[in-house]
């Protein structure tokens, strides 16, 4: 990551602060070997739209191994890395996300997971880089998502669908449209010798995702927070060895907002670097995202319009990260 010099920093830092706040102890954790785990997860999704999972049965290791070849990539001369890059939005980023002008603490690459589609981005940064970076990634990914199914038939069990699949199947397909994504927020020293006025740097700015779930593992380094449902942030307590997962845009519609799309982001920090790796499971392109129709009640009415994943996937690449995505799809009154 290229060092700004004093006055860019500044500029940086006037765009992205906000207030620090304490760990949170009240974030709701799911054991996926425990036989309620189904009403647990769906709990979580209707009071919080996140949760920890814990005894996931993703080996430790794959973690581990995967955030060293990370960092070993991430710690590559700046000149190299940027042969990756510009993200398209596939490949290597540094501090610009998206194509709209957010900007934040944060260096990443972003790949696609569906081997059939692998972008020239992700193609060139496997060929640039040792194998075993690309063994790592796929290991790792091939167990997320095998957890992850496990996790979408659960909440669909949970939420009372007869279909158990109904959520699953559209990342089993073989043209589901996930992606995965490693970011590396580096400490910002300079943050200590600038009167911040107890404010912190913004390392990713507050988003929703827009896919249907996401499945995050961070080091042991904090700065994950999310809003809760009354529009207090609170920090995330860091834990490796678990998964925390999000309700994404799309899982707010097909469950007709019984579930909410997490606002979450993430804090610099000034002395420790982090690591996340994320794995976004999004329908296929063509699939019409609507309200599940066994989980609507009789007369309920959708609460959006009808489109595509990939409709809903152009407009979001033309917004800004904190914009509202789901706000020109939601029905209003004279619909
Ligand atoms: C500013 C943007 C970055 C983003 C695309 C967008 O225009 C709005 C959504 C952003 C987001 C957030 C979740 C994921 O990190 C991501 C890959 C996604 O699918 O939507 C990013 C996009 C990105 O970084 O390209
Ligand atoms: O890096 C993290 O911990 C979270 C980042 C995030 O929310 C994202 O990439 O969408
Ligand atoms: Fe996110």
């Amino acid at each position: 990551m290229v060092v700004l010099s004093q006055p860019a920093l500044s500029n940086f830092l006037l765009l992205k602060t906000c207030k620090p706040t304490p760990l949170f102890t009240g974030i709701p954790v799911v054991d996926l070997t425990d036989p309620d785990a189904k009403t647990l997860i769906v709990k979580a999704c209707r009071d919080f739209g996140f949760f920890k999972l814990v005894n996931h049965g993703v080996p430790l290791d794959f973690m581990a191994n995967l955030e060293n070849q990370a960092l070993t990539f991430f710690r590559k001369p700046q000149s190299d890395k940027d042969r990756a890059g510009p993200p398209d939005p596939f490949g290597y980023g540094s501090k610009r996300i998206g194509p709209n002008g957010d900007v934040g603490w944060v260096e990443y690459l972003l790949l696609n997971t569906n081997p059939d589609v692998i972008s020239p981005k992700s193609l060139f940064i496997f060929r640039e880089n040792p194998q075993i970076f690309r063994a790592a990634v796929e290991e790792y990914i091939r167990a997320v998502k095998n957890m992850c199914y496990v996790v979408l038939e659960l909440m669909a069990e949970g939420l009372g669908i007869a279909q158990r699949n109904v959520l699953s199947r559209l990342l089993k397909d073989e043209k589901s449209d996930s992606c995965f994504r490693l970011n590396h927020y580096p400490p910002c020293p300079e943050v200590q010798v600038q009167a911040l006025n107890g404010r912190n740097l913004v390392g990713f700015g507050e988003h929703t995702d827009p896919q249907i779930i996401s499945v995050l593992r961070s080091n042991s380094t904090s700065g994950l927070q999310i809003c809760l449902t009354d529009g207090t942030w609170v920090s995330v307590p860091p834990d490796q060895t678990s998964f925390f997962i999000n309700v994404g845009d799309t899982l707010q519609v097909m469950t007709n907002g019984r579930f909410k799309s997490v606002k979450h982001r993430v804090l610099a920090d000034t002395t420790k670097s982090r690591l996340s790796m994320i794995y976004f499971g999004g329908p296929p392109l063509s699939e019409k995202i609507v309200p599940l129709p066994s989980l609507l009640l009789k007369g309920e009415k959708s609460l959006y319009k009808e489109f595509t994943w990939w409709e809903y996937k152009k407009a979001a690449y033309t917004s800004r990260l904190a914009d509202n995505r789901l706000g020109p799809f939601e029905k209003s009154a004279a619909d």
